[in-house]
């Protein structure tokens, strides 16, 4: 079944605001990263696809309902961690997550239960009695997410689960949303304006800007080149260009790979034969992939949605 669908999706406030604008897509289960610059409307398509917010025109399916009519069940089968703090100093982790477990219809132990396995689940276990408000930013962000999994969602929606957080803490929660999506098998829809962070973790990704879709496909179709082959042999790299040259093939080098047109079908086998005569060991030879980052940047109007820290991993990378 198709996760998220949406047709001509619009929302209209106040002063003249088109937060979002016709957006039309298909997403299929998986980790889902929701990428744009501040203010491009993720928040917004957020609050929609939760029943919270009323579309101002257009048309939303999530897990195959309707959240403007049927609010109540796609918020029963969806889990939501929103952006900003909210969280109660004064009380501890495990009576927060069991209250807001409760409210979700929960049962008074079962609500207990779930509170404790989903602050396992997060590393909180051991803390859990502890008052939030001595935890570490970091802490409060597995707080957030730790209700948003206690009554057990089909969906989870997490707006910049990274956000405040250090460059240790930020690869902490990619790495614990990343298994909450594959061990537990459910789907996970993370916002965020560092498209490097998400394309680490996510199948799909969902680009916006200014409230338009940019592109909306899995990371597969994205990054995968269809046309520049990837050579990769562990020695002998200048010895293959100058085969391949010979051949006349021209290769050009990416770091200690060499690219080649895929111009011709018998190009995969014309490259082996060349490899083999040489004696190479070949350590890869596909289809090139590019970083999605690498994808947006040639596109200007997404190029604020890449932070100055995000274009310093780039260059490291
Ligand atoms: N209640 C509101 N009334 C008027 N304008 C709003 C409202 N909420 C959001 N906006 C505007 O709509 C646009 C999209 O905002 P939204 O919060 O959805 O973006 P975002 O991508 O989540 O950004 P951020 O990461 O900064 O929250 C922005 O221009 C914002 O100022």
């Amino acid at each position: 079944m198709t996760l998220i669908e949406t047709r001509a999706l619009t929302k209209r406030y106040g002063g003249g605001v088109t937060a979002l604008s016709e957006l039309t897509l298909a997403v299929e289960p998986g980790i889902i990263g929701l990428v744009g610059a501040n203010g491009a409307g993720k928040s917004t398509f957020i609050k929609i696809m939760l029943g919270l917010l009323p579309p101002s025109d257009g048309e939303l399916r999530v897990l195959g309902l309707d959240p403007t009519t049927h609010a109540e069940q796609v918020r029963s089968r969806v889990g939501y961690m929103p952006e900003h703090d909210c969280l109660p100093g004064e009380v501890s982790a495990a009576e927060f997550v069991t209250h807001l477990a409760r409210m979700s219809g929960l049962p008074a132990t079962a609500a207990r239960e779930r509170a404790s396995e989903a602050l396992r689940h997060v590393g909180l276990y051991e803390e859990r009695y502890r008052q939030i408000g001595g935890y570490s930013t970091g802490m409060k962000q597995r707080v957030k997410l730790a209700q948003a999994l206690a009554h057990d969602p089909d969906l989870l929606l997490l707006d910049e689960p990274t956000n405040g957080l250090d460059p240790a803490g930020r690869d902490a929660m990619l790495e614990l949303v990343h298994r909450i999506g594959t061990e537990f098998g459910i789907s996970i829809v993370v916002c965020s304006h560092l498209l490097g962070e998400v394309e680490r973790i996510c199948n799909s990704i969902i680009a916006i800007d200014g409230g338009r879709l940019l592109r909306s496909a899995t990371v597969e179709d994205m990054t995968t080149s269809r046309d520049v082959l990837m050579v990769e042999v562990s020695e002998g790299v200048d010895q293959l260009t100058a085969r391949l040259a010979e051949l006349g093939i021209s290769a050009s080098r990416d770091g200690a790979a060499l690219n080649v047109p895929l111009d011709s079908e018998d190009m995969y086998d014309r490259i082996l034969v060349a490899v083999a005569e040489l004696d190479l060991p070949l350590h890869r030879l596909d289809q090139r992939r590019h970083r999605v980052a690498e994808l947006f940047q040639t596109h200007s109007v997404t190029a604020p949605a890449l932070s100055a820290q995000e274009a310093g991993r780039g260059a490291a990378d």
